[in-house]
């Protein structure tokens, strides 16, 4: 399902937070990325039809956005925070999910439903004991329940240990091989790993929005690696926008986003999403 968002903007009284968003994208995991306070939630909950957008048109194929109801058919929303009944096990809660949405379920498809999520052999389990990951995985089956040809995800792997995080990602990548999924995360590694396309968002501006290949590449050339004496990595950190600093011993390896060679011992090395969406975001 193709989704198309044209000249969207959202006021809040007088404040723009979302900025004439034009975007297009369908079949695949689509990521959104951008810092703290972007909008990126605010996008998600409009396109979820749960916020009302101030003006511009948003369209799942033909359907505009405020068709709520039948909007609400074919999509599958997963949002930051959720809660279970503590008391319910986590059959019940996707039966009860079910239900509220006029979906019947028999036990074998909830199991099977279950399955997809690999919380099967815990259907019996009350919601109070599940793990985070186990939580966000039944929040995804929850958020499946329809079948919806759209999945929205609003930071589906925050606080998940790695191994979690790479159960959620195999599984969001697996349901975009037939469905459209919009991945929204603080975490570029988890787009570089999982999606065709991204966009990226800042202060409620759509600043980027194209494959992450291409992305990567505006980056080449700009990423260092220097290895400096403990007492010198102050000097780089002033001047440089410094991604990361790993302490050896007694010197400190810094990872530099620059145009120029920061000094004569830099190495040029291969750019990551991260190194790419920083280098965005920071205008090097
Ligand atoms: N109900 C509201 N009333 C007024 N301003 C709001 C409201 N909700 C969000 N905002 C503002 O809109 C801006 C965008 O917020 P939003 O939650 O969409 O950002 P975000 O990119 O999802 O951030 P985060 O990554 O921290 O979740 C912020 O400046 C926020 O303060």
């Amino acid at each position: 399902m193709k989704i198309q968002i044209k000249e969207l903007e959202k006021y809040y009284g007088a404040n723009k937070i979302l900025d004439r968003i034009n975007l297009t994208f369908d079949e695949g995991i689509h990521g959104l990325l951008g810092p703290n306070g972007a909008g990126k939630t605010t996008l998600i909950r409009i396109l979820s039809t749960l916020l009302s957008k101030t003006s511009g048109e948003i369209y799942y194929d033909n359907l505009k956005v405020d068709n709520k109801e039948e909007i609400r058919k074919i999509i599958g929303y997963l949002p930051q925070e959720f809660s279970f009944y503590p008391n319910f096990t986590v059959y019940e809660t996707l039966d009860y999910f079910a239900s509220l949405s006029n979906i019947k379920l028999n036990k074998k498809e909830i199991l099977d439903r279950l399955e997809i999520v690999h919380l099967q052999d815990i259907y019996k389990a009350k919601t109070k004991t599940l793990s985070g990951g186990m939580k966000r995985r039944l929040g995804i089956a929850v958020a499946m329940v329809g079948n919806p040809e759209v999945l929205i995800v609003d930071e589906p792997t925050a606080g998940l240990d790695p191994e979690e995080r790479i159960r959620v990602r195999n599984m969001l990548s697996d349901f975009g091989k037939t469905k459209t999924v919009l991945l929204s995360t603080h975490i570029a590694q988890d787009i570089q790993l999982s999606c065709k396309s991204l966009s990226i968002l800042n202060k409620g501006k759509l600043i980027y929005s194209g494959t992450v290949k291409e992305i990567i590449k505006e980056a080449e050339g700009y990423v260092w690696n220097l290895n400096v004496d403990f007492g010198d990595s102050e000097q780089y950190m002033d001047k440089y926008n410094v991604i990361s600093s790993i302490t050896d011993e007694d010197k400190i390896s810094l990872r530099i986003l620059s145009k120029e060679k920061p000094s004569l011992n830099a190495n040029n090395i291969s750019p990551t999403l991260e190194d790419a969406y920083m280098k965005l975001i920071k205008e090097v």
